[in-house]
């Protein structure tokens, strides 16, 4: 493979060129994007299958459809999203341009995660190319089929130089990570976000972590457990739990963890029918490594439902663990898989209380009629993200930014704030070269007559209402200009 060096440093050249700015051309890549996934829609379903047993409107529905809502908000609002953002002036600057400018960064590296190999590479490329920049990605190898297609296919549609692909697993990116970069956004296990952020730390450069964790899941008892239980049973298995932001584990009162099994039970019917293994909706473990690590996980708990595996296929049948302790493994490490423990916890403050004992997470569900009761869980805990009474729904509003804190995470991508995310907010403003004698206010020699006026200047807002103390607030700073020009000894 052709060099890292090489590679990024076409990108920079083409960056410096200009091309990559002009809303025109962004645009234009935008659309080059969006005709590539409606033309190459069987081979990106394809590759979704061969890599994670994806079926047909699954794939479609949670990678396809993500990026073509992605693109086409993108392309109707980025007019608007880079458009000069004018801020409130004072007095001193009233006459004056004074805005909010943004323009990119430069060359920004995306690195991908397999789970959702296409849409982790597409979303953050959208935003990275409409805000302007060049960009190389690197999808997960551990999804290869995928990563091949991506790297096959955007040369074929957008511009080879601005936009690389490069493909490969540590060894490559470890190359990569040593490049200059002007922003990186990494999506991953937060092991391997420590080491993206040492190597961005060497050469100065911000990064985006999109990171993982274990996201709980509160239910109350005040709650309609059939439609809590179904929406937690789509948000879990799906993918075969392997999503970012399934609830990880579900907290409730012991009095209820009955109910919530049977009623998870009879979902999983629902859905997947009586034979899980050959519903084409349930997808399978990325591969043998991960397989081994989930099933570890199931050592010494109380199976209520599942639990049944086959590692020739990558198979684990959506299981649920009850009276799970939390010193348990599978307390300890995120599950990313489809294993579902449920700890008995007394009270919400239990709950809450729990949730704060360890790291934030990347969302947060809480399920209650009682919407005094969430609130609280509101205000009690943090999270990246989260939603009352469903789960992953947050993540697929664009104008709400995805994105973790703390371990979970930084900073945070999708619709307008993946345009923030990579552009620099730059300070703008434009004076012109009059009505110098109000500026004589903070030329020396200095006076306190000069403080109080520019006082004066700086605290009052411009604000079309206040005309009137605008004018005596000119008249006082011109006589004081008088003054200054007449009395140039004085002490204020
Ligand atoms: N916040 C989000 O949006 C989001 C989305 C998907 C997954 N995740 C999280 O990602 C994790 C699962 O992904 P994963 O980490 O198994 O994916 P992965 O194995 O695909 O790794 C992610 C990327 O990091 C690279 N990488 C791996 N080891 C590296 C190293 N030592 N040095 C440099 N680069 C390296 C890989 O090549 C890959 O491109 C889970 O924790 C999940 O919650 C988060
Ligand atoms: C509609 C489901 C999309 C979920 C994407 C989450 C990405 C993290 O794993």
């Amino acid at each position: 493979m052709e060099k890292m060096q090489q590679i990024v440093g076409r990108a920079r050249a083409a960056f410096r060129s200009g091309r990559s700015r002009p809303l025109e051309f962004r645009i234009q890549q935008l659309k080059a994007l969006e005709r590539m996934v409606q033309e190459k829609e069987k081979e990106i379903l394809a590759a979704l299958k061969a890599d994670l047993n994806k079926s047909g409107p699954n794939a479609y529905s949670h990678e396809i459809l993500g990026v073509l809502g992605e693109l086409a908000l993108t392309m109707e609002k980025l007019p608007s999203w880079a458009a000069p953002q004018p801020v409130k002036k004072n007095l001193l600057t009233m006459r004056d341009e004074a805005y909010i400018g943004y323009e990119p960064l430069g060359v920004v590296l995306v690195i991908g995660a397999w789970n959702y190999p296409f849409v982790l590479v597409m979303q953050p490329l959208i935003g990275a190319i409409a805000a302007g920049n060049a960009v190389v990605v690197k999808p997960s190898e551990v999804s290869e089929n995928t990563a091949r297609l991506v790297a096959e296919l955007l040369p074929q549609y957008l511009d080879k130089d601005l936009y690389a692909v490069v493909t490969g697993g540590v060894p490559e990116t470890t190359e990569l990570l040593t490049q200059r970069f002007d922003h990186i956004l990494y999506t991953g296990n937060t092991a391997v976000g420590k080491i993206v952020m040492a190597a961005a730390a060497k050469h100065l450069t911000p990064v985006t972590l999109e990171l993982g964790g274990k996201s709980p899941c509160y239910i109350d008892k005040d709650c309609d457990l059939a439609v809590a239980c179904r929406r937690i049973t789509w948000g879990k298995y799906m993918n075969c739990g392997q999503t970012c932001i399934a609830p990880d584990y579900i907290l409730c009162d012991p009095s209820i963890q009955g109910k919530v099994v049977e009623n998870i039970k009879a979902t999983l019917k629902e859905f997947y029918g009586e034979d899980v293994k050959s519903s084409p909706d349930y997808g399978k473990i990325i591969n043998q490594r991960h397989f081994r690590r989930v099933k570890s996980l199931l050592e010494g708990q109380k199976i209520a439902h599942g639990g049944e595996s086959d590692e020739a296929s990558c198979f684990i049948a959506p299981t649920i663990l009850t009276d799970v302790s939390p010193e348990s493994k599978v307390m300890e490490e995120e599950i990313f898989g489809p294993v579902l423990p449920i700890v008995p916890v007394k009270s919400v403050e239990e709950a809450i209380e729990f949730i704060n004992l360890r790291e934030k997470p990347l969302a947060l569900y809480v399920f209650s009629n009682n919407k005094q009761l969430i609130r609280r869980v509101i205000a009690e805990t943090s999270s990246g993200g989260m939603t009352a009474n469903d789960v992953i729904m947050h993540s697929v509003l664009p104008d709400l930014p995805f994105g973790g804190v703390g371990h979970s995470g930084m900073g945070a991508y999708h619709g307008r704030h993946s345009f923030e995310t990579f552009s620099h907010r730059r300070a703008c403003l434009v004076r012109d070269l009059s009505w110098e004698a109000v500026n004589k206010l903070r030329y020396p020699p200095g006076s306190m007559e000069m403080v109080h006026l520019a006082k004066l200047f700086l605290l009052k807002q411009c604000n079309r209402s206040r005309v009137g103390h605008f004018i005596s607030a000119l008249l006082a700073a011109v006589k004081a200009v008088v003054a200054k020009v007449l009395y140039p000894q004085r002490e204020g």
